[in-house]
Order: structure tokens, then sequence, then C-alpha cells
């Protein structure tokens, strides 16, 4: 199994990279893990609580858990992925029955702050955008998508989500194997990536 880890502060693409990567590949032989779904479950906070929770801090996500994902899909088992609500700031009942592939994807803001998790993976890749630019997106995305209004996310990117991308995810940008610069749609860089992994599926 090929694990390639990608990582990259709120809004820098993550997820449209992975999207545009695994499109026209076969499905049956590239799976995708995020991080996003290993949010630590807080069913004993109130909602006003959990609105409180520093998100972009490593503590927040269950790192045990995506790691016991990871070795049973290296050793060819399943797992059930939890699913998350962004809109009620909690792990949800429902879980994905996830396959071990010949190729897995993991995506997240904090994959490459853990040691163990980074050690997995046979390559790291950085998508990078302008924090501004970043801003932007996360703006529209979280009013559009994730039931946010404009003071949540600038007090959110002010109190918590700049300070803490400057102290844990841009330094693991010198983890990186391939920097993807995103500040426009990279068509070239998402090719070269489903190139390395067409070679592996041959
Ligand atoms: N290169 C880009 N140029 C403009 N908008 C983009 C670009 N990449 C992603 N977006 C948009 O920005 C928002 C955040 O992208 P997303 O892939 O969810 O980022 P991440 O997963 O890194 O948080 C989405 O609405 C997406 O459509
Ligand atoms: O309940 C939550 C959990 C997380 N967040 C924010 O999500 C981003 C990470 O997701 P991306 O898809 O990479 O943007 C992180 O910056 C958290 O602040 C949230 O708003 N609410």
């Amino acid at each position: 199994m090929l694990i390639i880890g990608i990582a990259g502060g709120t809004g820098c693409g993550k997820t449209t990279v992975v999207n545009q990567i695994i499109n026209e590949l076969p499905n049956e032989e590239v799976g995708v893990i995020s991080q996003d779904s290993y949010y630590q479950s807080a069913p004993h906070l109130s909602y006003e609580e959990r609105t409180k929770i520093n998100f972009d801090h490593p503590r927040a996500i269950d790192f045990d858990l995506l790691m016991e994902h990871l070795k049973e899909l290296k050793k060819g088992n399943s797992v059930e992925q939890p699913v998350y609500s962004f809109v009620k700031h909690n792990r949800t009942e429902d879980t994905i029955l996830t396959h071990p592939r010949k190729v897995m994807i993991v995506e997240g803001i904090l994959i490459f702050t853990h040691p163990d998790i980074r050690e997995l993976f046979d390559i790291k890749i950085f998508v990078h955008a302008d924090s501004d630019e970043r801003l932007i997106r996360r703006l529209k995305r979280d009013i559009a998508e994730r039931g946010r209004d404009i003071d949540e996310v600038l007090n959110r990117y002010q109190n918590t989500l700049k300070p803490m991308h400057q102290q844990f995810i841009e330094p693991t940008k010198e983890y990186a194997d391939i920097i993807i610069p995103n500040n426009k749609y990279n068509t070239v860089a998402v090719n070269i990536v489903r190139t390395i992994i067409n070679e592996r599926l041959l």
C-alpha cells in the first residue's frame, strides 16, 4: 500500500486537490481518509461549550484512532471511518466503511505534526496558499457549507486559527517531499501526483 499524506492550512485547497487527483482514477484502487473525520468526540459538552474548542490545536484530533485505522488498513483490514459534523461541532453516530486500497490518501491540517503518523507516509505533500487567500476561501466556504457567519469565522481566525497555523501547521512544511503552490488551481501539480499514483497502480 502506498500512503500519501496531504497537509496544509485551512482553505489551502487540500480537499479540492485530493478530489482532482482521484477524479479519473479507479475508485477501487484509491481511498481517502480525512483528518477532519477524527476530531475528538465531545458528547459530554453542550453546543455552546463545543464552539469554544480550539479545533486548530493537535489535541483536538483523535490521533490514536487515526493511527489505529491506518495500521489496520495497512494490514489489509477495513475500518469504520467516523463522520464529523462541522455544523454541530461533533462526531455523528454514522461511520463510513473504508476498505484498504492500493493507494490511500490522508489529508488534514495537522497530520504532519504527529511523528508516528508522519512515519507512515510514503509521500508527504504540503499544499500552500497565502493566508489572505485561505481566509477568503474559508469565509466563503464556512458561511455556505458549515453554518457559520462572518463574525464566527473572523473571531476564530484571529483567536485560534492564525496562531495555531503559525505554531503547528506552517512548520510542518519542512517535512514535505513536494510543496504544491495553490493560490491558483494547479493542474500541473495535480497531474504529476496522479502520474506517480498511476505508476503504482500498473
Ligand atoms: N486553487 C483554488 N482557487 C480558488 N478557490 C479554491 C482553490 N482551491 C480550493 N478552492 C476553494 O476554496 C475553498 C476551500 O477549499 P478546500 O479544498 O475545502 O480547502 P481545505 O480542504 O484545504 O480546507 C473551497 O470552497 C474550494 O472550492
Ligand atoms: O467543529 C469544527 C471542527 C473544525 N473546524 C475547523 O476546520 C478546519 C480544518 O478543516 P479544513 O477542511 O482543513 O478547513 C480547522 O481550521 C478548524 O478550525 C471547525 O470550524 N469546527
